[in-house]
């Protein structure tokens, strides 16, 4: 089975397309980037494999089922791109992991002493454990970014879809948190990580997916796509003979910390 099939996929919202024309297999167990320029589509992409942004048309099964079917509950893990849990919920670094846990067990489960212990493994990994009854609002922003990454992996889902996990992550947590996720994969869980920043997950991620205006540009392996397109830049083929470009975001502060490495 694989672990994500799209076909001739549109994927957008409203009736207008952001992503067209997709052809994308991936399988279980692989560790993909989905790299490309501010705005090309990748979150539209990762969204759809999450039902949160419409299918226009064309084929997208995630998890051997078309996307949206409810046994897939639980079974993928997302961390959505904001990077910051509303600082409106005064819920606990505790609290908010253990809703990852929860859609694991569907509506009327109840977290039992071997959920709990999973939610507490999820918090230490991505090295929180200190913080477990924390308010999450009194965490950093890259804080606040790893409690949301905790939350999906305390699910223990077959599939991880990540969007910017290392976004605003000092360069300590980004290979924390390269480590949590290599050991993740290791034990078979499909990860698709949308990212700027390859640097940092370059020893995990294999495969690269490189969206350029809503389509596909590449796919091969990382370091081919890495060279020219894996700081966020467009693929060129040829090559321009230029440093790739750097990708910019506005609405994410970011500390940026691949320079070099
Ligand atoms: N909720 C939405 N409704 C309508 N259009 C949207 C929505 N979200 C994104 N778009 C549009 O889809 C296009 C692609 O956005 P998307 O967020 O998928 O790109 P991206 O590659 O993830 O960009 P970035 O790297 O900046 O996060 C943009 O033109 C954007 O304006």
């Amino acid at each position: 089975m694989s672990a994500v099939r799209l076909r001739g996929a549109r994927i957008g919202y409203g009736d207008v397309a952001v992503v067209q024309g997709v052809d994308l297999t991936v399988a279980d167990g692989e560790a993909v980037a989905v790299l490309g320029s501010n705005g090309s589509g990748k979150t539209t992409l990762a969204r759809g494999l999450l039902g949160l942004a419409t299918v226009l048309g064309g084929e997208v099964e995630v998890l051997g089922a078309p996307v949206g079917r409810p046994r897939e509950r639980g079974r993928i893990g997302y961390v959505p791109q904001r990077h910051t849990v509303s600082g409106a919920v005064p819920a606990t670094v505790r609290e908010v992991v253990g809703v990852g846990r929860l859609a694991r067990l569907g509506p009327f489960g109840r977290l039992r002493p071997a959920d709990r212990a999973a939610v507490q493994d999820a918090v230490a990994a991505v090295g929180l454990a200190d913080r477990l009854g924390d308010p999450v609002a009194s965490l950093s922003g890259g804080q606040q970014r790893r409690v949301l990454v905790a939350r999906a992996l305390a699910a223990e889902p077959e599939l991880l879809v990540m969007d910017e996990p290392t976004a605003g992550v000092d360069a300590a947590s980004q290979d924390a948190l390269a480590a949590v996720l290599a050991d993740v994969s290791a034990t078979g869980t499909t990860l698709l990580v949308v990212t700027h920043e390859t640097a940092a997950l370059a020893g995990v991620l294999t495969r690269a997916v490189v969206v350029d205006h809503g389509r596909i540009a590449y796919d091969g392996p990382l370091a081919g796509a890495a060279a020219d397109a894996g700081a966020g830049g467009h693929h060129h083929p040829e090559g321009t003979g230029l440093p790739p470009s750097r990708g910019y975001r506005q609405d994410q502060p970011r500390v940026t910390t691949d320079g070099g490495r």
